[in-house]
């Protein structure tokens, strides 16, 4: 099988590339721009013959012969993706639909990792795929929440009426190694603080919620998905809901019990709850997480005391 990885420089691409590269029958291509991803996240592999990795950017066609695309291409940290609007949405909707195009010409199925930021600031809890969503179209974060629902929309339009195979994956907030220190997500923002001994900045109120799903059970849901027989959209994530306030807490008990916990501004339109409804995952795809937040967090705090060369005080 030979597999393109678009956004395979990033963080949950990477590890998606270590876990198809396992398959020794596979070949494995990744396209970034590196905007927000390193080809460090791809070392191991560099050199590999069953490996390559092209720099290149979504937005512009691309011509390889592959089987499957893996279309993960995309700024994911609301930082990043408010850093230049006009280019995400491009990104999700000209790289989409380029990404489409390939498909459609070597005959090739598609994923399409899209987001539980298509339900907006949801008013049904948790979420279902049947649900439409409550989304700003002309907010901050409209580059990526409208973005994304566009390139579904594309995805199941190029399906119906040219019959390209597409599967489509909600997915969750998820976390784990190899996310950039200065990502901007939440959960990296407070490892890292906790390890720079640095107060944990929680944006107000602190009640909002997220359901946070560890990197190993998102590419196991991710590679099911690919290889089962439903073209989606599934909600790909974990249950487990937390306030940002308890994930506050969290972080200081397993690594840092003395540093303090500061409340900071939010920024506009923040969703106020977030959690998954996982049955069709579990029924179609046999899928549900295994790594509960609570023994995820030390997995990356190795990680990330590695990188910022913080030892643990014995
Ligand atoms: N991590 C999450 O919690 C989460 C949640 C929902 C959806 N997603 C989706 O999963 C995918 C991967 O997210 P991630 O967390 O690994 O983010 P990430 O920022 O680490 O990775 C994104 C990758 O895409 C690359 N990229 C961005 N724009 C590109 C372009 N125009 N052309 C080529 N490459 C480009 C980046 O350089 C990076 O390597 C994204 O599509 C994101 O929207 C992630
Ligand atoms: O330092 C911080 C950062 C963030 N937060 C809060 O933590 C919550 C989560 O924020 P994040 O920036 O990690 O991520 P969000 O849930 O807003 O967006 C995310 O959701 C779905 C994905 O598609 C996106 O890729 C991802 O960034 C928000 O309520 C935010 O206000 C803090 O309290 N402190």
């Amino acid at each position: 099988m030979r597999i393109l990885v678009t956004g395979g420089a990033g963080f949950i691409g990477s590890h998606l590339v270590d876990k198809l590269m396992e398959n020794e029958k596979n070949e494995v291509i990744v396209a970034d721009n590196y905007f927000t991803g390193s080809k460090d996240n791809l070392r191991k592999w560099i050199g590999q013959p069953r490996f390559e990795l092209i720099r290149h950017d979504v937005t512009e066609p691309l011509l390889v012969e592959v089987d499957q695309i893996y279309h993960l291409a995309c700024p994911a940290s609301p930082i990043f993706y408010k850093y230049n609007p006009v280019k995400t949405i491009k990104t999700n909707v000209i790289g989409t639909l380029n990404m489409l195009g390939l498909a459609k010409r070597v005959g090739a199925r598609i994923l399409l990792t899209s987001t539980s930021e298509v339900y907006g600031d949801p008013l049904v809890h948790p979420q279902p795929e049947s649900y439409w969503g409550n989304v700003n179209p002309i907010g901050v974060r409209s580059c990526y929440d409208e973005g994304k629902r566009v390139a579904e929309t594309l995805m199941f339009d190029y399906h119906r009426q040219h019959g390209i195979e597409i599967r489509i994956a909600r997915i969750f907030n998820t976390y784990g190694p190899r996310m950039n220190i200065d990502d901007g997500r939440v959960v990296s923002n407070f490892i890292a603080q906790a390890l720079r001994g640095e107060p944990l900045t929680v944006q107000k109120p602190g009640t909002q919620t997220r359901s946070f799903c560890y990197v190993s059970d998102m590419v196991d849901g991710l590679i099911r998905l690919m290889d089962g027989e439903n073209t989606g959209p599934i909600n790909i994530g974990n249950p487990g809901e937390f306030t940002m306030t308890e994930l506050a807490e969290t972080v200081k008990e397993l690594i840092n019990p003395g540093v303090e916990i500061n409340m900071v501004e939010n920024t506009p339109d923040d969703p106020r709850q977030r959690k998954p409804d996982i049955t069709k995952a579990k029924a179609l795809l046999g899928w549900e997480p295994k790594v509960k937040l609570r023994d995820g967090l030390p997995l990356m705090e190795e990680d990330f005391r590695l990188r910022l060369g913080v030892t643990k005080k014995k």
